[in-house]
């Protein structure tokens, strides 16, 4: 599977168009990252055949299902996915699917894991499943992401790990086909990830799992939640703190998960640029199919756009947000939501007054450190923002054009379209970076904007 949505050096300058008055639009976001990867991860260790529905086709989940085909796991387009057509624009119809058939997993193997954090964290412990070596390689800034508790976890539940001593990517993890597992101490206070990624797996080890947390903060609780609740979907007994188990202990019993018929909910996190246009445009854009329950981070964006001054309303259309006239800072402690942070920053530095978003030190380590990277090139536009220890201080300044450099980092880019919306002359370098998890969003802005989408070489 070639990867279509890899970085090239790309300088590409993208004209962000300002929004012409009051946004009013409908969006249909495309799938979630999170929910496709895990259920792509799950379906691949059931006992049977699964399908998913409208899974999010982007670069993360590409690389997800080619590492899984490379090990040997069945993922076509059903028949119905294959002779869909495809709408203007290039969106897929909404009855596609993937049919996941799981195989013995096996090596050698060699695995792209690009900039996916999920990729690089979530299959390690399934390699470690497989009979025989499976390499792992990605983007240089894979190298530099934190990768120890997988690789430290793994070795003591049994598994053989070779990084040179670097506890770090690139890796090749030796399988023998099955894995001891048991009681692990891990450290995830620089991502949550490394706990979903054991207990992801945890099924398949013959003495299933417990993870027990033992670091500092640990963050984005909802995705752990995420996993919990997709691994009890498919069978699998888990107990959690949440269910009167002690803090930060996790367990995952060992046993057969059952290959699932699962629709994959819109990513809320990438509704997150069209939510913030109505807020920042003092417009209404609603979000179709918005879940009502979910464990998607992006959920806490109706509270958190509310107390910036929008006001929502969900009914059987989705999510509607009506911006108020005037956007608020806001001061709010994002460690759960953490990849909620560049919009809400640009949203802030649009603000009436001082915003400061705390708890969330980690996002240093992201696809690239975006505290560093928004306060640089939001202060390139003119504004006000100082990094903190855990976050940022933005103090609302008048905004002038520029580049606005986005450093491989989709959630940049899109963080720098909402500025765009206000401030007229900002370019955004290398909107196809937004690929990682959002293919289509120069085209779906332009859409919401009623405007043609066009990218400057
Ligand atoms: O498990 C997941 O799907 C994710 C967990 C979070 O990672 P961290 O805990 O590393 O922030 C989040 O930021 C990332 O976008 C997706
Ligand atoms: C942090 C993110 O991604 P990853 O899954 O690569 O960690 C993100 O999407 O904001």
């Amino acid at each position: 599977m070639t990867d279509q949505y890899a970085p090239a050096a790309d300088t590409a300058l993208w004209p962000a168009p300002t929004a012409p008055g009051r946004i009013e639009a409908t969006v249909t976001v495309p799938g979630s990252k999170s929910v496709t990867n895990r259920a792509l991860v799950l379906s691949a260790l059931a006992a049977e055949p699964g399908l998913l529905r409208r899974p999010l086709r982007s670069r993360d989940t590409l690389l997800m299902a080619g590492a899984l085909r490379a090990m040997g796991v069945g993922i076509e387009e059903t028949a119905s996915s294959a002779s869909a057509a495809t709408e203007p624009g290039g969106a897929r119809t909404a009855d596609e699917a993937w049919r996941v058939s799981p195989g013995p997993l096996r090596g050698p193997a060699t695995v792209d894991v690009g900039n996916a954090g999920t990729v690089m964290r979530f299959l390690p412990p399934l390699a470690a499943l497989a009979e025989g070596p499976v390499r792992f390689d990605g983007d240089p800034r894979s190298y530099e992401r934190p990768l120890h508790g997988v690789i430290d976890a793994l070795r003591a539940l049994g598994a053989r790990v070779e990084d040179e001593g670097r506890g770090a990517l690139p890796l090749t993890v030796r399988g023998a086909g099955s894995l001891a597992g048991g009681t692990v101490e891990v450290d995830a206070s620089s991502s949550s990830q490394f706990v979903s990624a054991l207990l992801l797996s945890g099924a398949g080890f013959d003495q299933g799992v417990e993870v027990r947390h033992t670091g500092g903060t640990l963050p984005s609780m909802p995705h752990i939640r995420m996993t919990v609740e997709m691994l009890r979907a498919a069978g699998a007994q888990v107990d959690t703190p949440e269910d009167g188990g002690a803090a930060h202990v996790w367990r995952v019993a060992p046993g057969a998960l059952l290959g699932r018929d699962v629709t994959v909910e819109p990513d809320l996190s990438n509704a997150q640029p069209f939510l913030a246009a109505a807020l920042v445009t003092g417009g209404r854009v609603t979000v179709a199919d918005w879940p009502r329950h979910t464990t998607q981070p992006g959920d806490a964006l109706r509270e958190i756009f509310t107390a910036m001054g929008g006001s929502c309303e969900l009914d059987e259309r989705g999510l509607t947000l009506t911006g108020g006239g005037r956007v608020l800072g806001i001061d709010i402690d994002l460690g759960e939501v953490g990849e909620l942070t560049p919009g809400i920053a640009a949203v802030a530095a649009l603000a009436q007054s001082e915003s400061v978003l705390r708890g969330v030190g980690h996002l240093r380590l992201h696809e690239t450190d975006r505290l560093a990277a928004l306060a640089k090139e939001i202060n390139g536009l003119g504004g006000d923002v100082t990094e903190t220890e855990d976050g940022l201080r933005i103090r609302p300044r008048p905004l002038h054009g520029g580049v606005f450099h986005t450093y491989d980092d989709h959630r940049l880019a899109t963080a720098g379209a909402v500025l765009g919306l206000a401030v007229e002359g900002v370019e955004v370098e290398n909107v196809a970076t937004t690929g990682k998890t959002l293919p289509d969003f120069p085209a779906m802005w332009a859409d919401m904007l009623g405007a043609p989408a066009g990218v400057k070489a």
